[in-house]
C-alpha cells in the first residue's frame, strides 16, 4: 500500500516536471513526393440554369439564390482553380422517400452519431477514394473505364461567396440504380459488397467504407447536398442526386457529368467555416492525409507525404523518414532511432515509430500526451490513441494502422478493448528489443539516449509491471566500476545490470547499490568502505527515483537488488569478511553497549559491534531507506517526522570508541557528550539526520572541553 501511495506520489512529483506542450509546424514547407502529374482541371465553366424539376425541394428553392449565380468568365492559373458546380439537369426528376428507417436514422446520424462534425470531411474523402480504388481495380482486371486517361485523383474546391464545399473524385461513379441503392438506404455499404466481391484479393485491404453511414454525415454540415454521378462503365449516363436530409431526394439525368462523383454541399449556417480552405486543409492533413490519391484542394496538391508505414523499408530515403516523422509529431527535430514493423499474425499491424532526439517535460512544461496516432486503413481512427502503448511510453511519436481493428459507426472509437491490448503488448515488446538491439550496436549513443529519455523508463519500472523486467535491461546507472571506454574509445559513466552481474565476484550473491547525493559522497561512505576492500561493484544512485526504481525492481535475474545499507548486505559483509581481533574482552564490550544505549537512549534501538570493516566508529544498519523518509515528508509535510531509533553498531577497535570506553568511567559528562555526537554522525552518514542545529549547543560544549585541557 505504502510503496503503491509512494508510487503515485512520486508520479505526480514526475509529471509537474513534465507535461503538454505542442509545437505547430506549417505544412507548407513539406514537398510532394509523388508527382501528380497530368492533372485534368477542368477550366470550362459553363453553367446552365438548373431546369431539374425542384417542386418538393424546399432546400433547393432556399438555395436559389447561390445555385443560380452564375460564375463569372474567368481564365484561371492552375493554382487558383476551384472546382464548380458546372452539370445541368436534362428531363424530368424522379422523386424517391427514403426508407423508412434511412429517415430515422439520418436525423441520428447528422445529430448525434459523430462528436466533431470536422469528420464528414474524413468520410467523403474516403468514400472518394474507396471510388478511385475501384475504379482502378477495373483497371488492373482489364475492365474498360469511361475517360481512361483522366488521372485518379481527388478534388476540394472551397467557395466562400456561394458557401459550398464541393469534393469531386474521378472514380468508379454510380449509375442511377446504384445511386438508388447506395444513397438512399441507411446502412447499405456498396463498398462492403465490393469487399466481399474481392474474396481474398489484396485489393480488399485497401477499401474504407465498411458501414454504409459514412455519406450521410455531410448532412451535418449541408442543408442541400447533390450529388452528380457517372459510372465508369463506357457509355454512362450522368446523374444528379438531390436531398435536404429530410425524407426525400430526387435524382435526374445531367448534363456535363465527368467520370465519378462529385458532391456539392450547400452547407448550413453554422457550419460556414466548411467553405473556408484553410479549415478543409486542416481537416484533410488531420484525418486523410495518407489516402492513397492525391488529394487537390482549390488547385493546390494538400495530401503530400506518402504514407510511410505502408511502404517496404527500402524505398523510403532518410530526407522521406525525416520529412514524415516531423509532419506528424509536429515537431522540427531529426528522430534518433525509428522503428518499422509490420505483422500480419496474430493480427494485421502495419507500424511506424520514431525516438524523438529530445523532449520538452524535462524543460516543466506539462505532461507530454500520447505521440502514436491509430490509422485503420490510412485514415486517422485517433490522433493521439491512448493505450496503443503504455503511458511512459509518451515520448514515442508514429504511427499504428491496423485493418483488423474493429471500428464503431462512427470510426471514433474502438470496440475491443482486449484486441488494443493484444495490440499494445506486440508493439511494446517491439520497440523495447529494437532498443535493446540499438543499445548493443551503439552503446554511445544510446547512452546519450538514455540521458535524455532515461526518466520515462524509470516510470516504466514503477508503474508497468508487465514490462518492468525488460526495460531494467535498458536502464543504465553509474556504478564504481572502472569502465572499459566503448569501442569508439569514447568514456563510459553509466553500466547496466547485465553487466554488473557479468562482473559480480564468484561469493556475491546480490546487486548492490548506495544512495547517495554525489559520487564523492559514496566513495567516502562508511557503507561503501567494505565493499570497497573487497573489490565489489556499488551502482550509485543520486537520485530518489532511482531509489524506487532500484526497489521496484527488486531482482534481475536471479540476484536480488540490495541497498549497501540493508540487511542482506550486513549478513553478506559477516559472512565474508575475516575475523578481526577484539582488543576489548566480550564482558568490556558488552558493558560499553550497555553503557552507550543508556546514554544515548532516545536515539538507539539497539547497541551492536559491527562485523563491517569500517573507518568509522559506529554506522546505523538495517534502517529505513533516508528517500522512503523524504518521500513520506513530502506526501504529508504538515506532519513531524521523527526519526525512529536506530540499530546502532559500533566499531570496537576504532580508537574513539577505546578513548570513549575509558572515557566513559573517567569523564562521563563529556563521554555521554562524545556518544550523543558519534551515534548522529552515523545518522548523518545514512542520511537519516533532518537539521544538524540541534547538534550545534553540544558541539560547542565539545569544544570547550577539549579547549580546556
Ligand atoms: N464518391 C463515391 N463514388 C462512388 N460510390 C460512392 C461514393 N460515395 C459513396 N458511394 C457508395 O455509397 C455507399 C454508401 O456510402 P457511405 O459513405 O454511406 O458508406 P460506406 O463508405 O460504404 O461505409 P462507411 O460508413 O464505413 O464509410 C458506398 O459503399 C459506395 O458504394
Amino acid at each position: 500500500m505504502l510503496r503503491k501511495a509512494l508510487n503515485r506520489s512520486l508520479l505526480n512529483s514526475i509529471s509537474n516536471r513534465v507535461g503538454g506542450f505542442k509545437v505547430s509546424q506549417p505544412f507548407s514547407n513539406l514537398i510532394f513526393n509523388k508527382s501528380i502529374s497530368n492533372l485534368n482541371f477542368n477550366n470550362n465553366y459553363s453553367f446552365q440554369l438548373n431546369r431539374y424539376s425542384t417542386e418538393s425541394n424546399s432546400a433547393a428553392k432556399l438555395n436559389t439564390n447561390l445555385d443560380d449565380e452564375i460564375p463569372p468568365e474567368t481564365n484561371l492559373a492552375l493554382g487558383e482553380d476551384p472546382i464548380e458546380e458546372t452539370e445541368k439537369v436534362v428531363g424530368i426528376a424522379d422523386k424517391h422517400q427514403f426508407q423508412a428507417e434511412t429517415q430515422k436514422l439520418l436525423h441520428i446520424v447528422a445529430e448525434s452519431l459523430y462528436t466533431e462534425r470536422e469528420v464528414f470531411i474524413r468520410e467523403l474523402v474516403s468514400n472518394a477514394s474507396d471510388a478511385i480504388e475501384k475504379a482502378r481495380h477495373m483497371q488492373l482486371t482489364n475492365q474498360q473505364i469511361m475517360n481512361d486517361d483522366v488521372p485518379f485523383e481527388i478534388r476540394i474546391g472551397t467557395d466562400e461567396d456561394k458557401k459550398t464545399l464541393i469534393i469531386q473524385d474521378t472514380g468508379v461513379g454510380m449509375n442511377k440504380e446504384e445511386l438508388i441503392r447506395n444513397l438512399g438506404r441507411i446502412g447499405y455499404s456498396g463498398s462492403g459488397d465490393f469487399i466481399k466481391k474481392l474474396g481474398e484479393n489484396p485489393d480488399k485491404a485497401s477499401i474504407i467504407g465498411q458501414f454504409g453511414v459514412g455519406f450521410y454525415s455531410c448532412f451535418m454540415v449541408g442543408h442541400t447536398i447533390k450529388v452528380y454521378s457517372k459510372s465508369a462503365a463506357p457509355g454512362s449516363t450522368g446523374y444528379l442526386w438531390e436531398s435536404d436530409g429530410s425524407g426525400s431526394y430526387t435524382i435526374s439525368e445531367a448534363d456535363g457529368v465527368s467520370r465519378g462523383t462529385k458532391i456539392v454541399i450547400h452547407l448550413k449556417p453554422n457550419s460556414y467555416e466548411y467553405a473556408k480552405k484553410a479549415t478543409v486543409e486542416t481537416v484533410i492533413k488531420k484525418y486523410s492525409n495518407f489516402v492513397g490519391f492525391p488529394i487537390v484542394l482549390n488547385g493546390t496538391p494538400v495530401n503530400t507525404i506518402r504514407p510511410l508505414w505502408t511502404l517496404s523499408k527500402s524505398s523510403i530515403t532518410e530526407e522521406e523518414h525525416k520529412q514524415f516523422y516531423q509532419f506528424i509529431s509536429k515537431s522540427y527535430d531529426t528522430p534518433t532511432y525509428r522503428i518499422h514493423f509490420s505483422t500480419d499474425t496474430p493480427l494485421s499491424i502495419r507500424s511506424l515509430f520514431y525516438i524523438p532526439s529530445q523532449h520538452v517535460e524535462k524543460y516543466g512544461m506539462g505532461r507530454m500526451e500520447p505521440g502514436v496516432a491509430l490509422f485503420s486503413r490510412k485514415v486517422m481512427i485517433q490522433q493521439k490513441a491512448k493505450g496503443l502503448l503504455p503511458e511512459w511510453m509518451r515520448f514515442v511519436r508514429g504511427v499504428v494502422d491496423s485493418e483488423d481493428i474493429p471500428l464503431n459507426l462512427s470510426r471514433e472509437h474502438l470496440q475491443d478493448n482486449g484486441l488494443i491490448q493484444r495490440i499494445s503488448a506486440v508493439l511494446v515488446k517491439r520497440i523495447l528489443k529494437h532498443l535493446q538491439d540499438e543499445s548493443k550496436r551503439d552503446p554511445s549513443r544510446f547512452e546519450t539516449f538514455m540521458n535524455e529519455f532515461g526518466g520515462f523508463f524509470k516510470e516504466g519500472v514503477i508503474t508497468d509491471f508487465k514490462w518492468k523486467d525488460e526495460i531494467s535491461k535498458l536502464l543504465r546507472f553509474e556504478s564504481t566500476a572502472e569502465l572499459p571506454p566503448t569501442e569508439d574509445l569514447k568514456p563510459r559513466t553509466t553500466t547496466t545490470l547485465e553487466e554488473y552481474v557479468s562482473r559480480m565476484k564468484p561469493e556475491q550473491t546480490h546487486i548492490y547499490y548506495i544512495t547517495v547525493p554525489s559520487k564523492s559522497v559514496a566513495l567516502t561512505s562508511p557503507y561503501y568502505e567494505p565493499f570497497k576492500a573487497k573489490g565489489i561493484e556499488v551502482f550509485m544512485l543520486y537520485n530518489t527515483l532511482d531509489d524506487f526504481v532500484f526497489s521496484n525492481i527488486g531482482h534481475f535475474g536471479d540476484k536480488k537488488i540490495v541497498s549497501v545499507e540493508s540487511k542482506e548486505a550486513e549478513e553478506f559483509l559477516a559472512a565474508n569478511q575475516e575475523k578481526q581481533t577484539d582488543t576489548l574482552d566480550q564482558a568490556e564490550v558488552s558493558a560499553f553497549l550497555q553503557w552507550v544505549s543508556d546514554a544515548v537512549g532516545n536515539k538507539i534501538a539497539m547497541a551492536k559491534t559491527t562485523s563491517r570493516a569500517i573507518s568509522q566508529p559506529a554506522i546505523v544498519v538495517d534502517h529505513e531507506s533516508a528517500t522512503f523518509r523524504r518521500m513520506m515528508k513530502m506526501m504529508d509535510p504538515s506532519k513531524q517526522h521523527d526519526i525512529p531509533k536506530q540499530q546502532v553498531e559500533f566499531n570496537m577497535n576504532h580508537p574513539i570508541i577505546l578513548k570513549l570506553n575509558q572515557a566513559r568511567q573517567s569523564n562521563p559528562t563529556v563521554a555521554k557528550l562524545a556518544a550523543e555526537q558519534i551515534v548522529d554522525n552515523a545518522l548523518i552518514t545514512a542520511g537519516l539526520y533532518e537539521d544538524s542545529r540541534e547538534m550545534v549547543p553540544r558541539l560547542n560544549q565539545l569544544l570547550e572541553q577539549v579547549l580546556n585541557k
